[in-house]
């Protein structure tokens, strides 16, 4: 039986994680459950689960919720996050907060040795190096949940990381692939939730759009396989059934294909290296779909994944401020405070005006991303 700690379990991956483990209560029990303010959603899943430990984001959420459960502890803020990652009991902690949050839990997690399911991107954007430092260090593998991840981890299959030519990591597209960029002036905050494939938490949706998830996924793809960045490449995909592809030196392509559904690559974390059943997935229906389109990435017309790539190579603090650039920017436009195309301009913005540190530690880490987000918060202002 493996005990789960689960980060972010009010939202879309986490609610999924959820329904694998509903699936199979003999191999997975729910020790810890962390969220945000989001009672009503959590309340009946602490009912259902019965976890050992609650986390929230604040005090006050805190005090709301001990008014709907009892006998079980109450945590709260990061120092939660990180005492829900840690304890004893806990064998796998499923990362799936959004945004950089999740960094220090992930840390803490590492030192502990826990075995760590990562759906959270944005702390492999922020600091991928101090997280692949601790896990090299600790001998910790992360096991990754974001799709396009799991389906490079499967097709690598062990093979010897000298083999590889390149990653080609597929992208839908998102809700805007058939606009042009003078068509993107005036859309709106329900236009660009409309993933065409997918069906995922607000952030990654917009990210989607913007293609800045590609671009977050290729620094996550790099820290993951530590491959370089000319090796790894974005392929436009739109019906998301090829997950992602290795090519190897022989110019053997190996890819994993499956409908788009989320709970494949979160149960094949969970179960690694083991497969289990999944009926409640859709099996993939090749004949039915007929055909599979390709296209070549514009990265003119996708300003995010350049600025990603470029970001990338840089190194050190870059890849922190382009994250929390991005996440704010995002925000603000889910508030209805800036136009869509504003997005790239700030974080363009605060890219340009950053220094670069090359080696950053935790705390200069935690400095930049504050000092990002109040830079392009105060921009607007
Ligand atoms: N959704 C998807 O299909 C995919 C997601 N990912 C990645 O997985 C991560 C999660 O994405 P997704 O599930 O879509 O996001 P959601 O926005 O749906 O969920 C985010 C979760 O994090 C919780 N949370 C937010 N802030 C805090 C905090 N300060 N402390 C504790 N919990 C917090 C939220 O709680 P509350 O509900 O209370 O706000 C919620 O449970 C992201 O990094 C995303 O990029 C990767 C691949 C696919
Ligand atoms: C499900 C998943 O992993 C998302 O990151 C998904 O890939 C988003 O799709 P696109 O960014 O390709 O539109
Ligand atoms: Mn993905």
């Amino acid at each position: 039986m493996k005990k789960i700690s689960l980060l972010g379990a009010t939202g879309s991956i986490g609610i999924q994680t959820l329904d694998v483990i509903r699936a199979h209560p003999e191999e997975f029990e729910l020790y810890a459950m962390a969220f945000g303010k989001n009672i009503d959603k959590a309340v009946p899943f602490i009912q259902e689960f019965k976890p050992e430990l609650v986390v929230v984001q604040d005090e006050n959420t805190k005090q709301k919720l001990s008014r709907h459960i009892d006998q079980i502890p109450i945590l709260c803020g990061s120092g939660g996050l990180i005492e829900a990652s840690v304890a004893d009991p806990v064998d796998v902690v499923v990362n799936a907060v959004m945004g950089s949050i999740g960094l220090p839990a992930t840390l803490k997690a590492i030192e502990a040795r826990k075995v760590i399911a990562i759906a959270n991107k944005e702390t492999l954007v922020t600091a991928g190096h101090l997280v692949m430092e601790e896990a090299r260090r600790h001998q910790v593998e992360l096991l990754p949940v974001d799709s396009e991840h799991s389906a490079i981890y499967q097709s690598l299959n062990g093979e010897d990381k000298k083999d590889i030519h390149k990653l080609i990591i597929t992208a839908s597209g998102g809700s805007f692939r058939d606009k042009k960029r003078e068509e993107l002036e005036g859309v709106t905050v329900e236009d660009a939730l409309n993933h065409p494939n997918w069906s995922m938490g607000a952030k990654i949706t917009i990210d989607s759009a913007s293609m800045m998830n590609k671009g977050l996924e290729v620094i996550e793809a790099h820290w993951l396989f530590n491959v370089p960045y000319d090796q790894i490449h974005v392929i436009l995909h739109r019906e998301s059934v090829i997950h992602s592809m290795v090519e190897y030196v022989d110019r053997s392509v190996l890819a994993q294909l499956g409908t788009p559904d989320m709970k494949v690559p979160i149960q094949y974390a969970l179960t690694y290296p083991n497969r289990m059943e999944l009926p409640m997935t859709k099996q993939l229906n090749l004949e039915e779909i007929a055909t599979l389109h390709f296209e070549k990435m514009d990265m003119e017309r996708f300003p995010c994944l350049r600025m990603a790539y470029e970001a990338g190579r840089q190194g050190g603090s870059m890849t922190t401020v382009l994250n929390a650039a991005n996440e704010e920017a995002v925000q603000m436009f889910l508030e209805g405070k800036i136009s869509f195309l504003e997005i790239e301009q700030l974080i363009e913005n605060a890219l340009e005006k950053h220094s670069r540190i090359h080696n950053p530690d935790l705390p200069a880490i935690l400095s930049i991303d504050e000092e990002t987000r109040k830079q392009v918060r105060f921009h607007l202002n």
